[in-house]
């Protein structure tokens, strides 16, 4: 599906509403580390995750070890960084709000 890469001045100012990502790949995408207390918690949170990916139709990259979590957010279908990324950061910081 069509899907627009955000612009340089796009990324800056919604990366600034995500103080909790970090921008990398040089700006084709966003990360964001989580450490929970345990394996439980950390794949309890990921579940969360995979059932929104599901719904939405967009899916992290992620790696975890034990407790620890790190999410990558870029768009395969834009080559880059989208809204969808932008959205999906939103919607996994307000799961552990
Ligand atoms: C065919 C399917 O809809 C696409 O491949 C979706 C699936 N999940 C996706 N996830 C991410 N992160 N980027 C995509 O471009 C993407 N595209």
């Amino acid at each position: 599906m069509a899907v627009e890469q955000l612009s340089e001045e796009e990324r800056d100012s919604w990366l600034r509403a995500l103080p909790k990502w970090s921008s990398c790949r040089d700006g084709a995408a966003i990360e964001r580390k989580f450490e929970f207390s345990d394996f439980s918690e950390a794949f309890s949170f990921m579940t969360r995750v995979a059932m929104i990916a599901e719904t939405r139709d967009h899916h992290p990259e992620w790696f975890n070890v034990y407790n620890r979590v790190e999410i990558t957010l870029t768009t395969h279908d834009a080559g880059g960084l989208s809204l969808r990324d932008v959205k999906m950061a939103r919607k996994i910081d307000a799961l552990l709000a």
